[in-house]
């Protein structure tokens, strides 16, 4: 076996002044006995002005916060303790390097107890993770700003609000163009809140998932579109549908939402989830834009509502309505 070469003996105070992160060293009486120069040059207090004084006197801030709680109970139980990070964003006030002010930098902090002869000590060590965690809210707001713009929605799985508008106003102008026939369908779960108030808003996203898969699966046609409108509220485009077809394929789906037979709250009007819906047909003279098609698919929606719910109302053109 080679002999190694002897280690300096400056080498340990050397490595300690290079760690590029905080090393801090506590006996049992919460006096610190080592703080490297990582800590100094962010905290503002050097070694020899903080050594043998009791941490949580030199910051008051921390007392009773978990920090203390993680090195009170790394003592007693001789294991290690981590802070979470997204529970102890900055527990020391440290700032970067040389800047003395400005935003505190993130840290994560591990607390690890050990005995020296019979001593007992507590080493924290302090990770910069400003970096990590600005990064990782970057990717966040990138990945919201994409779910964003694109067309499907996060929840259901089906198109969403914006994919919709787009879809009717292409078949609008289509519709337009041939003078063909394009009707919408705008659709909301009955007694929702009731829903939401009973079994918890996690069980309704589950029932809305649900219930967009099936209503989904009733629209066939490759020209068809089923989305999710907004809470929980959905929407229909179907193009060359007359009014007639369009309220015949509105019961089917107000029948498929019924025979999922999903338990509702006592509060709702029915004992399983049901669906009310509102039709509307293009008209090149009086339903020729979408604001107006869906207007008049609201207010049959709502009169669906009034009606009982768990129905289907059509909208009638004026002279239909006069009659
Ligand atoms: N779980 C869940 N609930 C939602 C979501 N979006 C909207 N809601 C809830 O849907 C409920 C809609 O309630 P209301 O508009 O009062 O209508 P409703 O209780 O369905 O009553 P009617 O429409 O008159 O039958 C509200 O409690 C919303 O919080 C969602 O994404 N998830």
């Amino acid at each position: 076996m080679t002999e190694s070469a002897p280690v300096p003996h400056q080498l340990p105070a050397r490595v300690l002044g290079l760690a590029q992160l905080g090393l801090i060293v506590i006996d049992a009486d919460m006096h610190i006995v080592m703080w490297n120069q990582w800590m100094a040059s962010r905290s503002g207090k050097s070694s020899h002005r903080v050594l043998g004084q009791d941490l949580f006197d030199l910051y008051g801030e921390l007392r009773g916060q978990r920090l203390e709680q993680a090195v009170l109970s790394a003592m007693q139980s001789n294991l290690p303790q981590t802070l979470s990070p997204a529970l102890n964003p900055s527990p020391f006030p440290l700032y970067p390097a040389g800047s003395w002010g400005g935003e505190r930098v993130e840290q994560a902090v591990s607390v690890t107890p050990f005995n020296e002869g019979k001593e007992r000590f507590c080493l924290i060590e302090v990770s910069d993770i400003s970096a990590i965690v600005g990064r990782e809210r970057q990717l966040r707001s990138q990945a919201e700003a994409l779910r964003a713009q694109s067309y499907v929605d996060g929840l259901t799985g089906i198109a969403n609000r914006r994919h919709f508008d787009v879809a009717l106003d292409r078949e609008l102008r289509r519709a337009q163009r041939n003078d063909g026939q394009l009707s919408l369908l705008l659709m909301d779960i009955d007694s929702f809140k009731a829903y939401n108030d009973h079994f918890g808003h996690q069980q309704g996203d589950a029932c809305l998932t649900l219930v967009a898969e099936a209503f989904a699966s009733m629209l066939q046609r490759p020209a068809d579109l089923a989305a999710r409108y907004g809470g929980e509220e959905f929407a229909a485009v179907l193009p060359d549908t007359s009014c007639e077809q369009a309220a015949q394929h509105a019961e089917a789906i107000r029948a498929k939402i019924a025979s999922l037979n999903i338990t509702h709250a006592p509060a709702a009007t029915r004992p399983h989830v049901t669906m009310s819906i509102g039709v509307a047909t293009f008209d090149k003279d009086q339903l020729n834009e979408g604001a107006a098609m869906l207007a008049a698919a609201d207010s049959c929606l709502y009169a669906a509502k009034k009606a009982g719910r768990d129905c289907v109302i059509v909208y009638r053109h004026q002279q239909e309505n006069a009659a």
